[in-house]
């Protein structure tokens, strides 16, 4: 109730665990706490948060204007009421390495279990865009050993992203995240990739976990869970994939009660307020004020 009371640390320490068993690790981003609640109670191993939804969320595109406090704030909101771990989207790490630095410490201050920072330059774009810039492979790396040497907790997860499948080619891509690992990632992320053979040659390259982008309407086909262990990787994120489905089912919902000037039609794509408080544990909550009020000395 309330918040989880599972501590930051057993969460981080569990998460390695679960990535070493060699299973793989099924994240779906949550927009906002009661989504990750609902991800922890239909069974997933994580939540992630994404860049793109926060940005979404406050009105913007996913170009890098979002600032460390306000999605710090969002992810730990996110990351507090759940017992899953929780990993995070930094983009390009707001700033330069001592500012990556501090979002590191802040965000295992906050009660996250990893985060990834990506190597394009900043205004960024969504991964699966065209046109995109990257940092070099040595600016990158110091951003990247900044954020391993900036770790107050040894399990907080480090995940490295390279952008430079699109722009630099596939040998180049790998050679970045052979560079980042060695500059202290725990994790590489590699973005848009093409086919499932960039996803294979990753795997055979590098020696650490891999994590693959299930991102809707980018470059990746959609690889379903088998495929995606049978390629060898260890966590899969679905990003975006509860913000797209509640906002169609808003706009949907938004178009037919200004056509029809009510809302009966359309009940059944509505969660129920019975729902609603089975996932938000209300009856613990009348429980609990009624044991307080009841208490005697
Ligand atoms: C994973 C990602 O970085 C995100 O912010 O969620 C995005 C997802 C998307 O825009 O579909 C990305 O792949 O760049
Ligand atoms: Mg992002």
């Amino acid at each position: 109730m309330i918040i989880s009371d599972k501590s930051p640390e057993k969460k981080r320490a569990d998460f390695r665990k679960a990535l070493n068993s060699g299973k793989l690790l099924q994240f779906p981003g949550a927009y906002n706490p009661m989504v990750a609640m609902l991800i922890q109670q239909t069974g997933f191993d994580g939540v992630y948060v994404s860049g793109a939804v926060m940005a979404n969320s406050l009105g913007l595109p996913d170009i890098g204007m979002t600032t460390l406090t306000e999605v710090s704030q969002t992810a730990s909101g996110i990351a507090r009421v759940t017992d899953l771990p929780t990993i995070m989207d930094i983009d390009t790490g707001f700033g330069e390495t001592m500012s990556v630095a501090r979002t590191v410490k802040e965000l295992t201050y906050l009660g996250l279990s990893g985060c990834h920072i990506e190597d394009q330059v900043n205004p960024k774009r969504c991964g699966h865009l065209d046109n995109k810039e990257l940092v070099s492979i040595s600016a990158m790396v110091q951003k990247v050993k900044a954020a391993a040497d900036a770790k107050t907790d040894p399990n907080f997860l480090l995940i490295a992203r390279t952008d430079a499948r699109a722009a630099e080619g596939l040998d180049a891509a790998i050679n970045r995240a052979k560079a980042y690992v060695d500059a202290g990632a725990d994790m590489i992320f590699p973005e848009a990739m093409k086919d499932e053979s960039d996803f294979e040659a990753f795997r055979k390259a590098i020696d650490v976990p891999l994590l693959a982008n299930m991102t809707e309407f980018g470059k990746s086909r959609l690889l379903s869970k088998s495929e995606l262990e049978n390629l060898g990787y260890n966590l899969v994120i679905y990003p975006v994939t509860t913000q797209r489905l509640a906002m169609k089912a808003v706009e949907d919902g938004l178009n037919t009660i200004k056509k029809v000037g009510t809302q009966e039609s359309i009940l059944d794509n509505m969660q129920t307020r019975k729902r609603l408080y089975e996932v938000l544990h209300y009856e613990d909550y009348n429980a609990y004020d009624s044991s307080l009020y009841n208490f005697n000395l």
